[in-house]
C-alpha cells in the first residue's frame, strides 16, 4: 500500500456535479471516498457505483445505530453495493455487532467481505460533552478503549476514532486492528466543530491506518494540490 492509500476523502458536497469532479480530480491522489450521510441522503445510493466506475473505493460511513436486526439488513446492503467499509456505532452494543459481522459473513460467502468499523467516541465531542450530554464519567480516551476492545472481541475489522488515541488503541488492540481517524487539521486549518483533532503528520506517526479529511481539502482553492500537500506530510512522517 502506498501512503497515498491511507487518506480517504469525505465527499461531505450537496451537488453530484462537484462531487463526481472531485472524484475525477483525486483519485489518484487517495485511496477511498467517504461518502457520509450528507451525499447518501441526497444523492442514493446509486452515487456508490458512480464512483467505483470511475475507479475509487468507498467508505460508506452511515454510522448504523439501530436494534441488532435492522443493522444486520443494512449491513448486508451495503456489502450487496461493493464498499470496501463502512461502521456502525459500537454504543448498540455487542449483540448489534456480532449480528451485523454474521449477516455480511454469510451475505458475501466467498466473495471479498466489507470491512465494518466501530464508531468510537464522535471526534466533535471533548470531555465535557462526554460527561454533561452523555452522561459517561471515563475520559475519551478511556471510553475509546473500552470501546475499541469490545469491538475487537464481537469481530469488527477496526474502529473510527480521534488522531488522539491512535497509540493506545494500537497497544490494546493489536498491529491488525484497523484504526480510521478523521478529527484531522493540517496546521492552521480551522478546527471548526472538531474537538479532538490533530495534523496528517503526527496522526501517521502515532500508527494510523486511515485518515479522513473533508473540509481542508474541500474548501481549499486547489482541493488537488491540499490533498498532495496532506500526502507529502504524511510522507515526510514516515521518513
Ligand atoms: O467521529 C467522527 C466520525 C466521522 N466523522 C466524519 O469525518 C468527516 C470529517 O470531515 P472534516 O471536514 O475533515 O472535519 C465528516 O464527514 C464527518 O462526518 C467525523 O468527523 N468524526
Amino acid at each position: 500500500m502506498q501512503i497515498k492509500d491511507r487518506l480517504i476523502v469525505a465527499l461531505d458536497v450537496t451537488e453530484r456535479e462537484k462531487a463526481l469532479e472531485l472524484v475525477e480530480m483525486l483519485h489518484d491522489c487517495c485511496g477511498m471516498f467517504k461518502i457520509g450521510l450528507e451525499p447518501f441522503c441526497i444523492f442514493g445510493p446509486t452515487f456508490v457505483e458512480e464512483i467505483q466506475d470511475r475507479g475509487g473505493k468507498v467508505f460508506l460511513d452511515l454510522k448504523f445505530h439501530d436494534i441488532p436486526r435492522t443493522v444486520a439488513q443494512a449491513g448486508r446492503a451495503a456489502a450487496r453495493l461493493g464498499v470496501e467499509m463502512f461502521n456502525v456505532h459500537i454504543a448498540g452494543g455487542s449483540e448489534m455487532m456480532k449480528a451485523v459481522v454474521e449477516a455480511v459473513r454469510e451475505e458475501t460467502a466467498g466473495k471479498k467481505q466489507a470491512k465494518i468499523l466501530g464508531v468510537t467516541v464522535l471526534t466533535s465531542l471533548g470531555a465535557d460533552e462526554l460527561t454533561r450530554d452523555l452522561g459517561i464519567d471515563r475520559s475519551p480516551l478511556e471510553q475509546v478503549i473500552f470501546w475499541a476492545q469490545e469491538a475487537k472481541e464481537c469481530g469488527l475489522s477496526g474502529v473510527v476514532a480521534s488522531p488522539r488515541e491512535i497509540s493506545a488503541i494500537r497497544e490494546h488492540c493489536g498491529r491488525d486492528f484497523l484504526i480510521v481517524t478523521p478529527g484531522i487539521r493540517p496546521a492552521g486549518f480551522e478546527s471548526g466543530d472538531q474537538k479532538r483533532i490533530s495534523t496528517p503528520g503526527d496522526a501517521v506517526r502515532s500508527g494510523v491506518d486511515y485518515i479522513v479529511v473533508g473540509r481542508p481539502i474541500l474548501q481549499a482553492q486547489d482541493p488537488r494540490q491540499a490533498a498532495l500537500d496532506i500526502v507529502r506530510e504524511m510522507e515526510e512522517a514516515i521518513r
